[in-house]
């Protein structure tokens, strides 16, 4: 950032804007998207407040640099606050955030691995993460569960969360954070200190007792209130005109699920494919995520057109818009999902475009504010959630929605092969250990019987 010149950082936080507004808005709905404003602020104040928040910055993003030599910045509302009145509100406010990472298995036939095709990115990721030390130990958290629509699934994936929640679950109350990383090595998750946090929230008059049965119950208000929350919605949004066909889709379930484990091992048939609502925010999210048509396989050798092309046209680079504007015309391009190659710049650049879009999707968090309302406050039209004691005025917005820049593509193409080459190489072929034991136990079996 501090080889930028301040026009070019003003440049750069105006497409952001722009790209919340003219892509983000129209795919995921007015309601749910706030793209803030580019703001200029006097040096002092800014360089003021980077000392003064120093202190509380998590260790690991220390290495970024807060810019404090432009004057400009980007002022978005306070999203740990309820988005559906226009002025501060008085009243305790519960915050819980969520990154869901990626919800689908990839659907390409460009593939390589036949293992990406049974198992989705998020619970292989977690064991390249856990050997180098990013995080302790593997959640059991599986996105394609929270995305399942299935209460049953989600449930689990929300527990999954809370037992381990990694930098997927934060939770703020009146804008504290109160449960979730600071960071990578925080301590480990204490439902009883949450659950007095919880308590008044969810059962506000009552003398419910401490103790674990108390605790149990206030996680599982929560959990069936987020639950709630998130499958609601009918916010209009145009991520309709990026439905796929039904050969476009994966598997609706990760074979490395411990829910969709358990079920298999009681013989169960697979889960119903995904039953989210068309107009609530996981079902939206999925469907910009899935703009990545061809996985990063059958992306990187088009990224690759692209970038012969500039190399020998480098200044196209403006006319095909790597960089912005974000505007209609961007926007209008992501809605070809056409997956014939013609061999054209064009159609490569598309796609490049999709992916990097998609992977935005992939990497934004939903904010879930919660504000106790009186139970006789049914004359305003906000959304309300009941849980089975209280009552909560609700809003529902996505955070982190800067379009992830086209100089990371290759990053990704060598972060999917080693995500994969090490969960083949480790814990899958623990599993076929496990595997061809169990069977020559069966076969040893067999031997005894007949045998006798
Ligand atoms: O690649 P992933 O899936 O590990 O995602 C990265 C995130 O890691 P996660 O897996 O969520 O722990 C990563 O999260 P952390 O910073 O580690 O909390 C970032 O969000 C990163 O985005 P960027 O490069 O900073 O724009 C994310 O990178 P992108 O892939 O979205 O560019
Ligand atoms: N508008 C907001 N309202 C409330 N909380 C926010 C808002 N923006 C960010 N946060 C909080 O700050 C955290 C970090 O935000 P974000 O990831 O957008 O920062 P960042 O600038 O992208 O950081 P980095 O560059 O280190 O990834 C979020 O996970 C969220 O908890």
């Amino acid at each position: 950032m501090s080889s930028k010149t301040s026009e070019e950082i003003f440049q750069h936080l105006q497409n952001i804007v722009d790209f919340g507004k003219n892509v983000m808005k129209e795919f995921l709905g007015e309601n749910y998207v706030h793209c803030g404003e580019v703001v200029q602020l006097p040096l002092d104040f800014v360089k003021q407040l980077c000392l003064k928040i120093q202190c509380e910055r998590p260790e690991s993003r220390c290495d970024k640099d807060l810019d404090t030599l432009s004057g400009y910045a980007l002022c978005l509302p306070n999203l740990a606050r309820l988005q559906t009145y226009h002025f501060a509100e008085h009243r305790p406010i519960l915050c819980v955030e969520i990154k869901p990472k990626c919800g689908f298995i990839p659907f390409s036939s460009d593939v390589t691995h036949e293992m990406k095709h049974k198992v989705c990115r998020y619970c292989m990721h977690q064991h390249l993460k856990v050997a180098t030390g990013k995080w302790k130990q593997i959640s059991k958290y599986c996105p394609l569960d929270l995305y399942s629509g299935n209460k049953q699934r989600m449930y689990f994936a929300l527990k999954s969360l809370l037992q381990e929640a990694q930098n997927n679950l934060k939770i703020f109350k009146n804008g504290e954070l109160i449960y979730g990383c600071k960071d990578a090595r925080s301590p480990v998750a204490d439902w009883s200190e949450l659950a007095h946090h919880l308590k008044p929230f969810f059962f506000p008059s009552n003398g419910l007792a401490s103790g674990p049965h108390c605790t149990r119950a206030v996680i599982r208000e929560l959990v069936r209130v987020i639950t709630r929350v998130l499958l609601s919605g009918s916010d209009k949004g145009r991520a309709g005109a990026l439905r796929s066909g039904p050969g476009l889709r994966g598997p609706p379930i990760c074979e490395a699920s411990p829910f969709s484990r358990s079920l298999r091992c009681q013989g169960k048939n697979t889960p119903e494919r995904s039953g989210l609502p068309k107009g609530c925010l996981l079902y939206k999210t999925l469907q910009v995520q899935m703009l990545d048509l061809l996985d990063i396989e059958g992306l990187y050798p088009l990224y690759r057109r692209v970038e012969r092309y500039l190399e020998e046209f480098p200044e196209e680079r403006k006319t095909l818009q790597i960089d912005g504007p974000y505007d209609e015309a961007f926007y209008q391009r992501l809605l070809d999902l056409s997956t014939e190659d013609d061999g054209t710049v064009a159609f490569a650049l598309t796609k490049v475009q999709q992916y990097r879009v998609a992977m935005t999707a992939k990497d934004c968090s939903i904010m879930i504010a919660l504000s106790p309302c009186l139970q006789d406050a049914s004359s305003d039209q906000r959304p309300i959630v009941p849980s089975s004691r209280s009552r909560f005025a609700f809003s529902v917005s996505v955070l982190d929605l800067d379009l992830k820049p086209y100089e990371s593509i290759p990053h990704q193409y060598k972060l999917d092969g080693k995500i994969v080459n090490y969960y083949l190489k480790t814990v899958h072929a623990k599993d076929a250990t496990v595997m061809s034991t169990r069977f020559k136990e069966s076969e040893d079996c067999t031997l005894v019987l007949h045998k006798v």
